[in-house]
């Protein structure tokens, strides 16, 4: 069983009320969880107030235990010598309200919203105030903001004062990132015990400021299914494979890429160099033969395998036969970057992967498969490594299959998947990633739009596709079909350009052709192209910058990862 370590897993509303379940079987008391989470939040509270010249905090205080939490870090405030005032929402005075009764054992003033239906009070407060802490709603917001609180959160918001969020902005959605109607701007927000998908998806993420975790003992027993990874710099580079020092090209893969187009060369060339930028040994572009002598008279470090066309910009089923003919010496097949959707193409991409139409039917499977042998004699047909492939489908070829190798699917790969019917059965299962950004995946599920909770969204694809899925926008998710989920919420608009994604998808198949299990390759090529994005942005900001800018600080990233980290 995974150990959970702090800031490696991200937990769900659910999973976290689950931990606290089991701390309180193994003999915690709420109390105790709740007393050491609020003063590890209190300290970093007290961190930022202290710097303060004269510092007076106003706490806003919930119904639930995010409320109780609160009035223990009013407490704690008060202790240091600071000046504190709550202000209670839905919180009646009650005997057995421990954390209430004892913030008015120390006499901290009190002014409660059902007494203040102007909230002249509030404003009165916030005039008066240097700090907020909200402890309006933690991990308990499932519904829309009342509207009396959301224009407390507006009043707050308005204020301009620093807050800092206990467990979350109160109107984030802590599954999800969704926002409830309105949402707590915080300059801070810590985390109990573990951070929320919410605070790493957008556009929540975007209120969540400076983002700390207060830590709270995890039972011993924790084996709680902790799906959920967040992709930092910490595990990022625990996914880098080794590199030999004695070794060749072939030792780090070869990968086939299809791509590009008269209309889009220049995908082909960012997907094909960021292929070679992952490490991987050896690349051979596939690109249309309209497009090839202008892409090879400057990108030198690939070999090239030109395809027919009907005409420029449309490819043919004889070209799917010409890839598969050469395939068998490459661990990685990426398909799809500037491909364009004309009607020729669609038939190639059918038949390289074998969803050829009913009157031709070609058998492919993946590498590894346990019912095809790798053809010694290569003579037609197609499969996956890993497929077990109908013998039906198998007798009905006149030869034998092709083996695919580890497979990503891109753009224009995903446009067309999403206009054939089934297009899933021939993958499922088998070793492949798919990378849709939003809209993509809206055409894939054959949907107008996508729904607000991703995460789910990407997990129920992966299940159902029985693929591994790259959920692309400026909170990228990575679903496998065994229902592990990892998040890179490091939004950063100098990624945010044309090419990017082309970048993203050489990478995933380079990495796939070094070995690593497509949920694996996929977490790595976000993890490295973040890290790219990353440099792309303390160098030379985030305005103006365009992929090739990514593609040039690929080796860089790769050494911050394997020799240190960013400065
Ligand atoms: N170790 C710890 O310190 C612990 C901390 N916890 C804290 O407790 C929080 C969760 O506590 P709760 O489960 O009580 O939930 P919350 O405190 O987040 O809020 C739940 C309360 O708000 C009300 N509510 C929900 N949506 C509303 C809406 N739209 N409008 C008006 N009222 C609404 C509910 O009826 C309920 O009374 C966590 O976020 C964390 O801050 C808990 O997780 C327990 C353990
Ligand atoms: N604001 C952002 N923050 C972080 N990453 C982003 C942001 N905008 C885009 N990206 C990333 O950039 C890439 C864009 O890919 P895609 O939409 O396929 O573009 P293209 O097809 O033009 O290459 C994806 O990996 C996406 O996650
Ligand atoms: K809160």
């Amino acid at each position: 069983m995974p150990k959970i370590v702090p800031g490696y897993h991200i937990t769900t509303a659910a999973q976290i009320r689950a931990i606290e379940q089991r701390a309180v079987d193994e003999g915690a008391t709420w109390p105790d969880l709740m007393a050491e989470a609020s003063r590890g939040m209190a300290d970093v509270g007290l961190t930022v107030i202290a710097k303060q010249p004269n510092p007076a905090v106003l706490v806003l205080v919930g119904s639930g235990n995010n409320g109780g939490d609160a009035l223990v870090i009013a407490r704690h405030i008060k202790e240091a010598d600071f000046p504190v005032s709550c202000y209670l929402y839905k919180r009646k005075p009650q005997a057995d309200d421990w954390p209430f009764a004892a913030a008015q054992a120390e006499a901290i003033p009190m002014s409660f919203a059902a007494d203040d239906s102007q909230n002249q009070q509030l404003q009165q407060l916030l005039q008066t105030s240097t700090f907020v802490i909200d402890g309006l709603f933690g991990i308990g917001l499932s519904r829309p903001l009342a509207a009396d609180v959301a224009h407390i959160i507006d009043l707050v918001n308005a204020s301009k004062l620093p807050v800092l969020a206990v467990d979350v902005p109160s109107g984030l959605d802590a599954d999800n990132g969704k926002i409830w109607g309105t949402i707590i701007n915080a300059a801070y927000t810590v985390a109990a015990g573990l951070t929320k998908r919410g605070h790493h998806l957008y556009p929540g993420a975007a209120y969540v400021g400076k983002l700390a975790i207060a830590p709270f003992t995890l039972p011993d027993s924790m084996e709680e299914p902790m799906t959920t990874t967040e992709l930092n710099l910490a595990t990022i580079r625990s996914l880098v494979p080794a590199r030999p020092v004695d070794g060749h090209k072939d030792t780090f893969g070869r990968v086939m890429v299809v791509a590009g187009s008269y209309l889009y060369p220049g995908a082909a060339w960012l997907a094909a160099t960021a292929a070679a930028r992952s490490g991987a040994g050896v690349v051979t572009l596939a690109c249309p033969r309209s497009i090839y002598g202008s892409t090879a008279a400057h990108l030198h470090e690939v070999t090239y395998l030109p395809l027919p066309e009907v005409e420029p910009g449309e490819l043919t089923e004889a070209a799917a036969k010409l890839v598969h003919e050469k395939l068998a010496k490459y661990k990685a097949l990426l398909v799809g970057p500037g491909l364009g959707t004309e009607t020729g193409t669609g038939d190639f991409l059918r038949a390289l992967i074998g969803l050829a139409s009913s009157k031709r039917r070609l058998g492919v499977g993946f590498l590894g498969s346990n019912e095809l042998e790798l053809p010694t004699k290569r003579k037609g047909g197609v499969g996956f490594g890993l497929a077990a492939r109908p013998k039906e489908e198998a007798k009905a070829e006149e030869e034998g299959p092709v083996v695919l190798p580890p497979l990503v699917i891109d753009a224009d790969g995903l446009n067309i998947l999403a206009t054939i019917e089934h297009w899933e059965e021939k993958l499922r299962d088998q070793p492949v990633v798919l990378t849709p950004h939003i809209g993509e995946m809206a055409r894939l599920l054959g949907e107008e739009k996508i729904g607000e909770d991703h995460p789910q969204v990407a997990l129920e694809a992966a299940a159902r596709w029985g693929v591994t899925v790259v959920l692309k926008s400026a909170h990228t998710i990575i679903a496998s079909p065994d229902g592990r989920l990892a998040l890179h919420g490091l939004a950063n608009p100098a990624l945010a350009t044309a090419g990017s994604g082309d970048i993203l998808a050489g990478l995933t198949a380079g990495l796939l052709a070094q070995g690593l299990a497509p949920f694996e390759a996929a977490q790595l090529a976000v993890g490295v192209h973040g890290v790219a994005g990353a440099l792309v942005r303390e160098e030379l900001g985030e305005r103006g910058t365009i992929a090739s800018d990514i593609l040039n600080r690929l080796p860089l990233a790769w050494r911050k990862l394997t020799e240190g980290g960013l400065k």
